[in-house]
This record gives C-alpha cells, sequence and structure tokens, in this order.
C-alpha cells in the first residue's frame, strides 16, 4: 500500500513503528520523533509505548519498554530544559544510562533530531527515545563526574587556566555543531557534563536546539515554536527580534566563561528583574571580565561577547584566541611556580 500512495520512505517506516519499541538504526528515531511532533496526546494513548532504542544495552522485552517493568530509576542526576534527568538501569543487561524525563506536550523533535546521528567525542551521545502514555523518555550515555554548574558551585569560581581548559573543549563541540549547522541554543554550564575524572567536557540538552538553514541565515527569525534559553546567556539579537545564528551559541559560551571566572551569571550582580531590556540596550558585560584576567583571555571575551553578530567571533576564530590564551596563562603559572621554587 505504502508505495502505492506515494508516501515517503519514511512515513512508511513510521507506520512501522507505530504502538511498539524497537532496537533501530538513527534514522528511525529521527522519523519516529517527527511523528510524535504530528500527534497530539490524547486520553486513548495513556498506556501508548512506543519508541526506539539504538543500542544492544537497552533490550525491548515484546516490543516493550516500560518503566520499572524493563528498566528502572536509580537517583535523580539533575534538570534540563522542560524535564528531570535520572540514572537508569536496564531489568535484563544491568546496563546504566541517563534519562530524560519530559511530558508528551514539550517535547521538541529537534532534541532528538538534531543530536541523532553525531560522533562528535564533545556530545553526549543519545541511546534512543521511547514514549509512555504522557511522558517522553530520552535516553543518553550517563557520564558520572557530574555537570560544570555543579562544579561551579562547589568551587566557587574556576582559575583561569581550567576555565580556558573546559572552554576550550566546549568550543571544538560548538565547532562541530555550527559545521552540522546545527543551533544548542542553551549553552551554559549546566548543560556542561564532566567525566569522573572532569578532565573531559560534553555538551548536552539540545532541549533548545534548532537545525539552521544556510539559504535562510541572516534572513529568518527564530521557528514560532522555539523555547528561548537561559536569559543571562541570552544574545542581544534575541532580545531584539532579530536575524538568528550560530554566533548566539558564542554570546552564550562567553557568559559561561564569565560564569567560570565569576562564580555568577553575567548581569545579575549589578540588576535583579527582566533582563531583556538591558541586554538590548546596554553594552556588552565587559565590565564582567575579571581584571585579573590575562589580556589574551579579556581578548576571547570581547571577541564573544560582541552585540552586532557578524563582528562576533566564530567557534573556530574563538578556539585560536583561547588556545593562544592558554599558553601564555600556562606560561605565566610556570614563571610563578619557578619564582617560588626559586625562592625556596
Ligand atoms: C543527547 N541528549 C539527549 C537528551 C538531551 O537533550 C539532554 C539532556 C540533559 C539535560 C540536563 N542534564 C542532563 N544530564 N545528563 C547527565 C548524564 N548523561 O549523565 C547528567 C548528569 C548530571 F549529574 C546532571 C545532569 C545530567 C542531560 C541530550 O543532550
Amino acid at each position: 500500500r505504502a508505495i502505492s500512495d506515494n508516501r515517503s520512505v519514511e512515513e512508511c517506516m513510521v507506520d512501522a513503528l507505530k504502538g511498539s519499541v524497537s532496537n533501530e538504526e538513527p534514522r528511525s528515531l529521527i522519523a519516529i520523533a517527527k511523528m510524535w511532533k504530528k500527534s497530539m496526546p490524547d486520553s486513548e494513548d495513556s498506556v501508548q509505548n512506543e519508541g526506539i532504542l539504538l543500542t544492544e544495552k537497552l533490550k525491548a522485552v515484546d516490543y516493550e519498554y516500560r518503566e520499572s517493568m524493563h528498566w528502572t530509576k536509580l537517583q535523580r542526576l539533575g534538570s534540563g530544559s522542560y524535564g528531570e534527568v535520572f540514572k537508569v538501569q536496564d531489568k535484563k543487561t544491568q546496563f546504566q544510562c541517563a534519562v530524560k524525563k519530559l511530558p508528551f506536550g514539550c517535547f521538541r523533535p529537534e532534541e532528538l533530531t538534531t543530536c541523532t546521528g553525531l560522533t562528535s567525542p564533545r556530545v553526549v551521545p543519545v541511546y534512543g527515545a521511547v514514549r509512555e502514555g504522557p511522558w517522553i523518555m530520552i535516553f543518553m550515555k550517563l557520564i558520572e563526574g557530574g555537570s560544570l554548574g555543579q562544579l561551579i558551585k562547589e568551587s566557587g569560581f574556576l582559575p583561569e587556566d581550567k576555565a580556558l581548559y573546559y572552554l576550550d573543549q566546549v568550543l571544538e563541540g560548538l565547532e562541530y555543531l555550527h559545521e552540522h549547522n546545527i543551533l544548542h541554543g542553551d549553552v551554559k554550564a549546566d548543560n556542561v557534563l564532566l567525566s569522573k575524572d572532569r578532565s573531559q567536557a560534553f555538551l548536552c540538552d539540545f532541549g533548545h536546539a534548532a537545525h539552521l538553514i544556510p539559504e535562510d541565515l541572516g534572513k529568518s527569525h527564530m521557528p514560532d515554536d522555539y523555547l528561548p534559553g537561559t536569559q543571562t546567556h541570552m544574545a542581544p539579537e534575541i532580545m531584539m527580534g532579530k536575524h538568528w545564528s550560530s554566533k548566539m551559541d558564542i554570546w552564550s559560551i562567553c557568559c559561561m566563561m564569565l560564569h567560570m571566572l565569576n562564580g555568577c551569571h553575567p548581569w545579575t550582580r549589578y540588576s535583579s528583574g527582566p533582563l531583556c531590556f538591558k541586554i538590548a540596550r546596554e553594552a556588552a558585560p565587559w565590565k564582567e571580565i575579571p581584571v585579573s584576567c590575562n589580556s589574551f583571555t579579556a581578548d576571547v571575551l570581547r571577541a564573544g561577547l560582541q552585540k552586532e553578530p557578524s563582528r562576533r567571533a566564530s567557534a573556530s576564530e574563538l578556539r585560536g584566541k583561547v588556545e593562544l590564551a592558554q599558553r601564555k596563562v600556562s606560561l605565566k603559572r610556570f614563571g610563578q611556580e619557578k619564582n617560588r621554587a626559586s625562592s625556596h
């Protein structure tokens, strides 16, 4: 029937996937994510259980994959855009991973279509997604070291060399996303996860992500259902309803750098209440760059905190400046340690 109706391959695929959970390829996950967008939650779906698992370590049983029956929650890890995140375990394989649980009505297909099939070592791998009644569960790799936001809270703030180290790694992830015309849309320390030894950083939470259509760049405004990210990290062009581009992520990652260095989000030390007018009208928050910063680190922040997107550095340009600043900062630190050693 499918082919005779001139239906797309994707539509045929989705028909075959409806109402069951199966282990399939990434393109099936993308197809069902788009199907979920079209189907609104209603009462008869209360026991609906359908989805796609991308790894054999998570095993659907008789085309079902249900909480408590096939996997169990071990502990709450944190909260993302519109959802809570848990450490979970597959009952059959004992494999542990993380799951973001969100209401079906808050699900955006871009949360899956933007991160499925990515191969960057700086992006948390997705393991699949399953709908259970009014909930969507998105499974992903467990990252044991917690979030960069939690590290900053524990430490108060980060030393310049460590902040530059994490900034470089997250910029590598942004370089990859922007090369694939993907906007992350909510870059901040809570959405950067750390390995157990805290040497590796990974980008997560594609709940605000969008596909950047190259021919649309510079023209289109945000799509109607676009979900803005964190206000303190929001680029001025969003506040002014102007064109959107990958440069939004660059503004946000520099706000994250200020958060690492100062221990607080930009704009929050000098004002309370809605920031949208302040961010749109006032100068970029260069005054929040610590005076103790190396001049090359300050250059990174000034290049990324340009109010005009066209004057703002790209991820690759900013990474080059970060790596120069890292050399200067580590040389300075090396010099200080040498002086300390020789004075003893
Ligand atoms: C690939 N993929 C699939 C869903 C996704 O959009 C997300 C997310 C998200 C949001 C907030 N927080 C976490 N979060 N994940 C973990 C983890 N994987 O171990 C985690 C661990 C924490 F300690 C705190 C928050 C955490 C994950 C996404 O990116």
